[in-house]
Order: structure tokens, then C-alpha cells, then sequence
């Protein structure tokens, strides 16, 4: 049987999802956008050519509707698709925070309700899409649900209480390495370097370790200790990592992150 999927709210995350469906087959003809702005819709319609409706046409239509508004917007959108939306379609949720019982609560008795957690890597087919089940969600939901973010990247179905701690990890994460590409390649021109060399070395340097931690097999304790030579140069670097307690500061980073998509459960943080 043929699905409609309609993506609500396509912004960043929303058109990565979108375009990694169409780059996956899905057809143009199932699926359906919405967007706040006539301007985006017009831009999407010419990109991937999808048709952009309201979100009441959106509930009407669609079998199966992933919501990826701002957690701050989630329940105006709610109220928005109550009058329209019935049980027999399945929601999925991208938004940070938003627990599955909100969405629950704010439509029709026995709505299904999935929660994704992804991270913008969908858009080379690179995502990680942490996914978890509402009350009234079967497997056979579940397994829609990986259906469509499995082709995009790879997907972990965790409890749902675990979901602010993936956030922190798997969906901000991307956002991590970027940070540190960015504060090498400054160190990089302190060295007197180019800036697009020192980037060009740091980002294949953060390829081939990722490549290497995906597929040696081997712990990153092994894999850093390869690269650390007695009286070498990468120790002194360590040194200072320790000394300047970035390790202490990651794990306060991930633990504040893990924080805020806490707060964002009330969808109006
Ligand atoms: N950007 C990221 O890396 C990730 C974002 N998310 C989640 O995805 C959601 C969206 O985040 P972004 O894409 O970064 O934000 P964004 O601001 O780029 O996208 C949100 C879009 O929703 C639209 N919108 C708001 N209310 C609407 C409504 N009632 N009807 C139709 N469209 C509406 C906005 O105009 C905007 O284009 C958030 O809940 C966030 O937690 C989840 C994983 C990763
Ligand atoms: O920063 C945020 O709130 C969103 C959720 C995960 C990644 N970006």
C-alpha cells in the first residue's frame, strides 16, 4: 500500500529528512510538506518537487506525519491538527524535549506516537536517528518509523527515558565536532598555516578517525595510544587538553544539553 508522508515544519532538520527520502526512492507524489512561509514552500516545491498544503490538509492527507517545529511551537501546531487528525495516522516527532505523552495528550484517544531523535548527517545518509515508542505505538510502527529514517543513516531504538540523553549525544553531537574542526584550524593558523590547508588537514584528520573508530574494532583508548609516541608530540597536546580539563568540560557540555532537552518538555521552554 502506497503511504503519504507529510514532513510538518521544514526547516533545517525537516528538508534534510525530506531530501534524504527522496534521494532514498520515495516518489515526490507521497510526499507532502508545510511550511510557515509561502516563499519556503514555493523554494521546496521547485527543489524536490513536493506539494505544500496547510497542516489541516496535511492531518487529512497523510498517513503518517513527522513534526519538526521548534519544541517551542509544538503545541500551537497540536492544537492545530487535533480537529483534523485521527487515530489511524501515525506521529512521528523529531523535536527535542517533546515527550510522547504530550503529543498524546493534545490529540485524538489512542493516536500513535513515535519519537526520533536525528541529527542533520541524514543529509549524507550519515544520520543517527534515535527512535522510541509512545503508549500506543506497536512495533509495526517502530518499524515504519525506521523504515523511513533507516534510509538515511543508521537508527537505535532506545526507552523513551533515555531520549534527553541522545539528544545530548547523538543529535547535538554533530555540532561538537564542528566546533573542535573550527578551534583546530584557528590553532592551525596560530602555526602559520594556510586556513584552508589547516582545515583541509584537521577535517581529513576527524574522516580517517572516524573512519577508524567505526571500523578497527578498537577502543578508542588503543586507537589514541597508536598515535602517541613516547616523548612525542601528541602527548604534549594531551598535557594540555588535561590541564585546560576539556574532558570535564564535555561531559558538563553533554550533561547541560541533556539538561535543556529536559526543560523543553513543557513546550515552552
Ligand atoms: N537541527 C538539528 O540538527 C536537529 C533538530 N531537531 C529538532 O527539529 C526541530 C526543528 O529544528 P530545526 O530544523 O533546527 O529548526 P528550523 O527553525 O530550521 O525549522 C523549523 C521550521 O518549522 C516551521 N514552522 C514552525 N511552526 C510551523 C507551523 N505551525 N506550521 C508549519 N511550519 C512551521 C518554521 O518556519 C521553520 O521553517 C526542533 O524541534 C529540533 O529540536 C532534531 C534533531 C536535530
Ligand atoms: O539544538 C537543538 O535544540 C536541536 C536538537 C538536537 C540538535 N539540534
Amino acid at each position: 500500500m502506497t503511504q503519504t508522508v507529510a514532513v510538518l515544519g521544514t526547516g533545517k532538520i525537516g528538508e534534510a529528512l525530506l531530501s534524504g527520502m527522496i534521494r532514498a526512492g520515495w516518489h515526490a507524489a507521497d510526499l507532502l510538506v508545510t511550511t510557515r512561509r509561502t516563499e519556503r514552500a514555493d523554494e521546496l516545491q521547485g527543489r524536490y518537487g513536493v506539494d505544500s498544503v496547510s497542516n489541516a490538509e496535511a492531518a487529512k492527507r497523510a498517513d503518517t506525519l513527522i513534526l519538526a517545529v521548534k519544541p517551542q511551537d509544538m503545541g500551537k501546531l497540536l492544537d492545530e491538527l487535533a480537529p483534523h487528525l485521527t487515530a489511524d495516522r501515525l506521529v512521528i516527532s523529531a523535536a527535542a524535549g517533546i515527550t510522547t505523552s504530550f503529543i498524546e495528550e493534545r490529540l485524538a484517544p489512542g493516536t500513535p506516537v513515535v519519537r526520533v531523535m536525528p541529527n542533520t548527517p541524514v543529509l549524507v545518509d550519515e544520520g543517527m536517528s534515535v527512535i522510541s515508542a509512545g503508549s500506543h505505538a506497536t512495533g509495526e510502527h517502530i518499524v515504519h518509523a525506521e523504515e523511513i529514517f533507516g534510509g538515511v543513516g543508521k537508527t537505535l531504538r532506545v526507552p523513551e527515558s533515555q531520549q534527553d540523553a541522545a539528544t545530548a549525544l547523538s543529535g547535538s553531537g554533530p555540532a561538537y565536532f564542528y566546533f573542535l574542526v573550527e578551534a583546530m584550524t584557528d590553532a592551525g593558523i596560530l602555526l602559520g598555516l594556510p586556513r584552508a590547508q589547516a582545515h583541509d588537514l584537521i577535517v581529513q584528520a576527524a574522516i580517517g578517525a572516524a573512519v577508524m573508530l567505526r571500523d578497527s574494532g578498537e577502543h578508542p583508548v588503543k586507537l589514541r595510544e597508536a598515535v602517541t609516541s613516547p616523548a612525542g608530540t601528541t602527548i604534549s597536546a594531551i598535557r594540555e587538553l588535561e590541564n585546560h580539563g576539556v574532558r570535564a568540560a564535555l561531559i558538563a557540555a553533554l550533561e547541560a544539553a541533556r539538561d535543556r532537552s529536559r526543560e523543553l518538555a513543557s513546550g515552552n521552554g
